[in-house]
């Protein structure tokens, strides 16, 4: 790939999980951070350990040559909750402006399974036609807010959301305006479409409104284990249903292709939650370096 292009970024819920924080909690900010920049990352997302005041965050990423790319915000337009939602965003905004970083990942968690024991392939919502007009005109309106700040909001579409499945996707993105992106999660497109040609298809049809890349491996054993038992979201993730990428199905090689070719500009973050009593978080991010050097040569 085009390394003038891309940055590397990595996620802290491999140190510790923001979903479920007793996995990894013995793990320290300042350990994560530090072992973020030794696997040779640049930048990184926003997890529950990090100070949130700006200058101690700034602080000691710097020591580190780290840069936050991106922080979750979860969204509830379905629900009806829009103006609180958009209180909510502005001071989420707020922080990553402060921070430096350019784009907000956004995921409506409105009916969200996610973080339940509902069974993630059978028990999933699915919006009405109100909810997606909701849905819509919330993240309309969150563009127009982040674009006065120079900033551009993305969808992270996601296993147990209102926005899981190509259609949801394709519902979504046909519905808000050019100005609202997607961010193109590798996983969760694997995990709930079931292949890398679907995962794939995905990346090809809205390369142009991407401009946040999360770089998720998925264990098949796992993903079959999980639809066999009608299991959660999370038991998936304690039982490693992710991993970083070359460690699992996916061939990232079709994907940083994709990515480059279409002259792909921004971050690319490694994120693979897993348990790391299983699977040593530096180690892994390690791991994941060094595929992304010998596949992307990056
Ligand atoms: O971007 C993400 C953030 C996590 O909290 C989430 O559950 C994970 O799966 C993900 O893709
Ligand atoms: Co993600």
């Amino acid at each position: 790939m085009n390394k003038d292009n891309i940055k590397l970024a990595i996620a802290p819920i491999g140190w510790t999980n923001d979903d479920m924080p007793d996995l990894g909690k013995e793990n320290t900010f300042q350990q994560c951070v530090s072992e973020m920049a030794l696997a040779g990352f640049s930048g990184c997302e926003v997890g529950s350990k990090y100070p949130r005041d700006v200058q101690t965050l700034k602080y000691h990423l710097g020591l580190r040559g780290i840069q936050i790319c991106n922080a979750w915000f979860s969204t509830f337009f379905a629900n009806g909750q829009r103006e609180k939602t958009i209180d909510e965003f502005v001071n989420h905004m707020n922080f990553l402006h402060a921070m430096g970083a350019k784009v907000i990942g956004c995921s409506e968690q409105s009916k969200s399974i996610q973080g339940t024991t509902k069974s993630l392939f059978e028990e999933k919502h699915h919006f009405s036609d109100e909810e997606w007009l909701l849905v819509a005109d919330g993240y309309n309106q969150l563009a127009r807010i982040a674009a006065e700040k120079g900033m551009q909001v993305c969808l992270h579409h996601h296993m147990g959301t209102g926005i899981q499945t190509t259609a949801e996707i394709d519902r979504f993105m046909e519905m808000v305006n050019d100005d609202v992106w997607l961010l193109f999660d590798t996983g969760h497109a694997y995990y709930s479409e079931g292949s890398q040609e679907a995962m794939l298809a995905i990346l090809e049809k809205y390369l142009p409104r991407i401009n946040h890349v999360h770089l998720k491996d998925v264990r098949d054993d796992v993903v079959a284990e999980v639809k066999a038992k009608g299991l959660s979201f999370l038991d998936g993730v304690r039982k490693g249903a992710f991993t970083v990428p070359g460690d699992g199905a996916i061939d990232f090689r079709l994907v940083f292709k994709l990515l480059d070719d279409a002259g792909y500009k921004g971050w690319m973050v490694v994120e693979a939650e897993q348990d790391p009593a299983l699977a040593n978080p530096l180690e892994y991010a390690q791991k994941g370096r060094r595929y992304i050097r010998e596949t992307a040569g990056i």
